[in-house]
């Protein structure tokens, strides 16, 4: 197997890059669709947030209000961190869960864990290579507004939630400048790839997996 731990800020291009990997044959595995199921009606730390947060964050129907909760805890550090003291743990569990499902299907796989916290929430997977995609602040926060609807004030607040783009640049292996057209981001990332892939061959001629 090889490992990729894919971050960057949100709206810097992560999903943008993840599916361009996998259409070239990468398993994608998304912490942003781990962390929504881990907190799907039934499952422990659905009831530990709305133990936490009050039952004011749950819909009608028993399921999370994401909206609600967004509003508590995007602005307010103190939250966000009893929020993620609940979900991060049941996220890493699962994701490391996946990662090795993949290994075992495939050992040869090529495996991208698109992770926006991997900074944050110190994840540490043995990753071979850790790529972060790259835009300014102004970029998120107009792609936020512009794509998403955010109004200004949420969007500043989302990003400024994140570990700013000089503590992900620290850990990079690999940065994608994403601030360009979606061609240069794509042409990037198929460098990526062919890089990977050289390597990889690399290894099976010296008998590693
Ligand atoms: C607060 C919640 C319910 C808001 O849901 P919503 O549907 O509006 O946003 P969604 O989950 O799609 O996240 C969108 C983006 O917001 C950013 N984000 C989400 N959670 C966080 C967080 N705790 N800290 C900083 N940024 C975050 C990420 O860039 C993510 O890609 C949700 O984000 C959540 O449960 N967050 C805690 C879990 C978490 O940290 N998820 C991120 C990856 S593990
Ligand atoms: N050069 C570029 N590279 C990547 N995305 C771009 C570029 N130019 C414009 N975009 C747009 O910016 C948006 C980036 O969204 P994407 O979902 O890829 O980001 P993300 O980092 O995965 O976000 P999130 O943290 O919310 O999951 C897309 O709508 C994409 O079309």
């Amino acid at each position: 197997m090889y490992l990729i731990g894919l971050t960057g800020g949100i709206a810097s291009g992560k999903s943008t890059v993840a599916r361009r990997l996998y259409e070239h044959g990468a398993v994608h595995i998304d912490a942003d669709d781990l962390a929504r199921r881990v907190v799907e009606p039934g499952k422990p730390a659905l009831a530990a947030i709305a133990e936490e947060f009050g039952p004011g964050v749950l819909r009608h129907d028993g399921s999370l209000d994401r909206a609600k909760l967004g509003e508590l805890v995007f602005g307010d550090e103190e939250a966000r961190a009893r929020l993620n003291a609940i979900v991060h743990p049941a996220v890493r569990e699962l994701s490391s869960r996946l990662i090795a499902k993949a290994e075992q299907e495939d050992p040869d796989a090529v495996v991208v864990y698109d992770v926006p916290l991997l900074v944050e929430a110190s994840v540490d997977h043995p990753f071979d290579l850790v790529v972060v995609t790259s835009a300014p602040r102004r970029t998120q926060v107009k792609r936020l507004v512009e794509e998403r609807g955010f109004d200004p004030i949420q969007a500043e607040a989302r990003v400024d939630a994140q570990a700013d783009n000089a503590a992900r640049l620290a850990i990079a292996d690999v940065v994608i400048d994403t601030d360009g057209t979606l061609a240069h981001t794509m042409s990037q990332t198929d460098a990526l790839w062919h890089r990977i892939e050289e390597e990889q061959a690399g290894r099976s001629v010296g008998g590693r997996s």
